[in-house]
């Protein structure tokens, strides 16, 4: 098991995970897998939206061909206005259709322009929707170990960043297809007036090229060496901003050291960044000036030309548009190509994580609320550790039947109730439902027969006090009134209807609802009787509840459990540190370091006077404890 670090004494004690150079190698795209990623983005987006793509590869093309026949015009009445100026009587009127041909083009640019930014903004968001839906629903969907590994999680990580960008990405992909077919018309506009200022000028795009590439292969690599540094910057984010935290924060004042921190995580990520940069800073003025000498040379050799009378004058107008057109825009070319080139790498990254398998759903469901679950010899240790925590753990529990489970912090009670849960699947041994093993079973068809009100319980908080308790059973439609049952089996019902609009009003100050009604906050033990009425609201014939009332007052567990275990149509396995609520119980488990240390009613684990006995004396009567003293 990979050990966790030692508790902080000192703020310089707490390990910032700062970049290691060196750690993983530059990931390069080569250019066939960089087309074939290019290929799978146009292949995701057609699908998304064929007439869109269309579009946007028609856009593309005018946008890359239109300014070249402007120039081409513009250049032909540069020449017919020379002409003109030299006494030639046709051209005149010649200039005059060259203009009004360069403004029908305008025209027809700034017609298409407005139709195709709507078809794009079209494109991008279904796409977007798409591709963002399909990261949600496998990460969702992954086998629940996977959430605990940290290889899954760093791989979730970079593919999350490609499905984020993949709108600019597309985006970004139009952009390079007009870029480059402007380069290669623009070069083979040159080729027509000469062969040799067109190989000029390809020759000074290419220092530039590989430039750029390089910086963006570096920035690559170290992106891939910061993901534990970002992650750890992002966790203290998510504290720093969660207000819940921030009581907590100023009372220990520690908002200035976590906000200290974070600063140094992110200032040595774009220190390094940045020092990349201006290291190509003198490579890239080398690059420019080139590329400028290219431009100066093709535009002396064709005032050359045009002196000796060897081409019209409208051709200086012309070579010097094409030259730079070709030139800025190999340059956009490259910064498009270099900007995509670590969203491409990650489309690795988010292909991986795709395929990562989801259970097949097509194990047979439950036909019934099963009559027995049996744990038969169940051991288990998490993913990354050789640890067991669960070792050799077996129990029955019959429908109807109400079972505790007791131990210390850690003894495992909540890694057991993932397991009946078939959230893990244990190392060796069985979970058996009615004597068919769990794994054979759609797991899914098993969480319809269970309610499960866990420790670290969930506040929905876009959402209000109804919507809570309702997110208890979405299968079904809602039903008013067995929300309220709900509430008032978890005592709820009376702050309820304290709040200003009773159950629909949101239970976050943050929340207003569409005729502007605010949110009001609510208590830790509110909260908790909020989860415990949705709990109740699922009406599953198996009630899990690990440390239910843990922020619940005494007098109000003590009436909960009692209606609870005076009911016998649902079985209950809870989870308690609370004598109330064990002791109600028909068995009772005692757990230690992942074994059932001691079993029986409380009663008789009471006169055992071992374990169980040690662990609640303190909260025992005195008749307890001196009836069973020795
Ligand atoms: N996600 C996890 N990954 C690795 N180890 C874990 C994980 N969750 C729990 N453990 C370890 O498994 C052991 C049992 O934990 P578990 O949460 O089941 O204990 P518990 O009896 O429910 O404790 P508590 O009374 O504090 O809730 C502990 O040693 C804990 O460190």
């Amino acid at each position: 098991m990979s050990e966790k670090p030692a508790q902080p004494r000192h703020p310089e004690s707490i390990r910032l995970n700062s970049s290691q150079p060196g750690k993983a190698p530059p990931r390069k795209l080569a250019l066939r897998p960089y087309a074939r990623a290019v290929g799978q983005v146009l292949k995701v987006s057609f699908k998304a939206s064929p007439g869109a793509v269309i579009m946007k590869v028609a856009g593309s093309l005018i946008s890359a061909t239109l300014p070249l026949v402007t120039t081409y015009f513009a250049a032909l009445t540069t020449t017919a206005l020379a002409a003109g100026y030299a006494g030639d009587s046709d051209a005149g009127p010649r200039a005059i259709l060259y203009v009004i041909i360069t403004a029908a083009l305008g025209l027809f640019w700034g017609a298409f322009s407005s139709v195709d930014r709507y078809i794009q903004q079209l494109m991008s968001f279904k796409v977007g929707a798409i591709v963002g839906d399909m990261m949600y629903q496998r990460f969702l969907a992954l086998e629940f170990w996977r959430y605990d590994d940290k290889e899954t999680v760093d791989l979730y990580d970079r593919a999350k960043r490609f499905s984020d960008s993949y709108a600019r990405v597309l985006d970004r992909i139009a952009a390079i297809f007009t870029q480059f077919v402007s380069v290669v018309l623009a070069i083979g506009a040159l080729l027509l007036v000469s062969w040799w200022i067109a190989v000029i000028v390809l020759v000074a795009i290419v220092p530039s090229v590989y430039l750029q590439f390089k910086l963006s292969r570096e920035q690559i690599a170290h992106w891939n060496t910061q993901v534990d540094s970002r992650r750890q910057r992002r966790m203290i984010e998510q504290n720093l901003l969660r207000p819940q935290h921030i009581a907590e924060m100023r009372l220990y004042g520690i908002v200035g050291y976590l906000m200290d921190l974070r600063s140094r995580l992110r200032d040595a990520d774009e220190r390094r960044r940045l020092d990349f940069q201006k290291r190509y800073i003198p490579k890239q003025l080398a690059a420019d000036s080139l590329q400028y000498g290219a431009e100066v040379v093709s535009l002396i050799w064709v005032v050359g030309q045009i002196i000796a009378r060897a081409q019209p004058v409208g051709q200086f107008l012309y070579v010097q548009q094409i030259v730079s057109r070709a030139l800025s825009t190999a340059n956009s070319l490259v910064s498009s190509l270099s900007s995509i080139d670590e969203d491409l790498a990650n489309l690795k990254d988010y292909e991986l994580f795709m395929a990562l398998p989801v259970p097949s759903g097509k194990e047979k469901p439950l036909p019934a609320s099963p009559n027995t679950v049996e744990l038969r010899d169940i051991r288990f240790s998490y993913t990354g550790s050789d640890i067991e925590v669960i070792k050799g753990i077996s129990m029955t529990i019959r429908a109807g039947q109400h079972i505790a489970i007791v131990g210390e912090n850690g003894a495992g009670k909540s890694t057991l109730i993932r397991i009946l849960a078939g959230l893990y699947r244990p190392d060796s041994g069985q979970v058996l439902l009615d004597g068919v093993d769990l794994t054979t079973i759609d797991v899914t068809s098993w969480h319809r027969h269970l309610a499960v009100l866990s420790q670290e319980f969930l506040k929905y908080e876009f959402a209000t006090a109804a919507e809570n308790i309702y997110l208890g059973d979405v299968d079904q439609p809602r039903d008013d009134d067995r929300i309220r049952r709900a509430a008032s089996d978890a005592e709820a019902m009376e702050f309820i209807n304290k709040l200003p609009n009773g159950l629909e009003n949101h239970v976050s100050n943050w929340m207003e609802d569409p005729r502007g009604r605010k949110g009001s906050g609510l208590s830790g033990g509110q909260w908790q009787r909020l989860a415990m009425a949705r709990n109740f609201y699922r009406d599953a014939s198996f009630m899990v509840m690990d440390e239910p009332t843990s922020a619940i007052d005494a007098l109000a567990e003590h009436r909960i459990f009692t209606r609870l275990f005076a009911d016998r149509s649902s079985t209950i396995i809870a989870i308690s540190h609370r004598l109330a609520t064990i002791e109600k119980a028909d068995i009772v488990y005692m757990l230690e370091d992942g074994r059932i240390a001691e079993q029986g009613t409380h009663k008789e684990l009471v006169a055992l006077r071992g374990r169980y006995f040690r662990m609640f004396e303190s909260q025992l009567s005195v008749d307890e404890t001196s009836q069973n003293s020795p």
